[in-house]
């Protein structure tokens, strides 16, 4: 499976005064991402990462340009059902707070037609640290680790080709954050999935990820193997990982 982009420009409106003008947040994107990768996205805040992961979702439509799973418009839902998932980084406002954890993971699991019970909940909870025993919690008796725990569990249950992560360990303290990025990569092993991981930290992504891509102003500055990130030519990158390894 292939997920294409090609061309893509993203505006919104927005009053300026007593013009309406556009702001420009994207601008000529283009990549791909192959089947079972994990690709960073890094940017620093407002550098439209944010967006895009909305318009590969296909949450949000671009203005110009196309967004294709192996072909098809990832506008289209039914490309999507099944295709790839998501985790954010506000858990709190992700799981639904009158859903206890079997509730919210057997949500997803319906929608992608495996609602029948023969999916292993429990196997699947252990996998991600949990176990049985927090079936019947609800959002509130969870800690902020263990709730996206929970809803990396609800994106890997219909069993996706791709999940897309958009800062969804930047929020949990230094172990956990740890933890939960060791759990990625052994889900992706079980799994056989890939990752879009949306982050503005360059070390969490430098140690999931194959590639990084990083963006600058709604542009991408970089597009490079991890291995190569020492190595990256744009004055920017080269800054921004100054910074990060100074
Ligand atoms: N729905 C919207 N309407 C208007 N402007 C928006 C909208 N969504 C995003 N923007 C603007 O687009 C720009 C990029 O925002 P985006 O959230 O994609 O950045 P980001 O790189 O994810 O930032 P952060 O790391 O802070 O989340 C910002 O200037 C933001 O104000």
């Amino acid at each position: 499976m292939l997920l294409k982009v090609e061309g893509v420009h993203k505006s919104y409106r927005q009053q300026d005064w007593l013009r309406k003008t556009r702001h420009q947040v994207l601008h000529d994107i283009g990549f791909e991402w192959r089947k079972g990768e994990c690709l960073g996205i890094i940017g620093e805040s407002g550098s439209g990462k944010s967006t895009l992961g909305r318009l590969l979702l296909g949450i949000e439509k671009p203005d110009s340009g196309s967004i294709t799973f192996d072909g098809k418009p990832v506008s289209d839902r039914s490309v999507r059902r099944g295709a790839i998932s998501a985790v954010f980084q506000d858990y709190t406002s992700s799981i639904n707070p009158f859903f206890t954890v079997r509730q919210a993971i057997l949500e997803p699991l319906r929608l992608a037609g495996k609602g029948d019970g023969s999916f292993d909940i429990g196997k699947l909870l252990r996998q991600v640290g949990l176990n049985e025993s927090y079936l019947p919690r609800y959002p509130h008796e969870l800690s902020g680790g263990e709730a996206q725990r929970v809803c990396i569990a609800r994106a890997v249950c219909s069993e996706p080709q791709c999940i897309l992560l958009d800062e969804a360990v930047s929020s949990l303290d230094g172990s956990v954050q740890m933890q939960v990025l060791d759990l990625l990569g052994k889900l992706r092993t079980a799994y056989g999935m890939g990752y879009i991981f949306i982050t503005h930290d360059i070390q969490a992504a430098a140690y999931l990820c194959d590639r990084i891509m990083i963006i600058r102003g709604g542009e991408i500055v970089e597009l490079v193997d991890t291995e190569e990130l020492g190595h990256v030519q744009s004055p920017y990158a080269k800054e921004l990982l100054r910074k990060v390894l100074s």
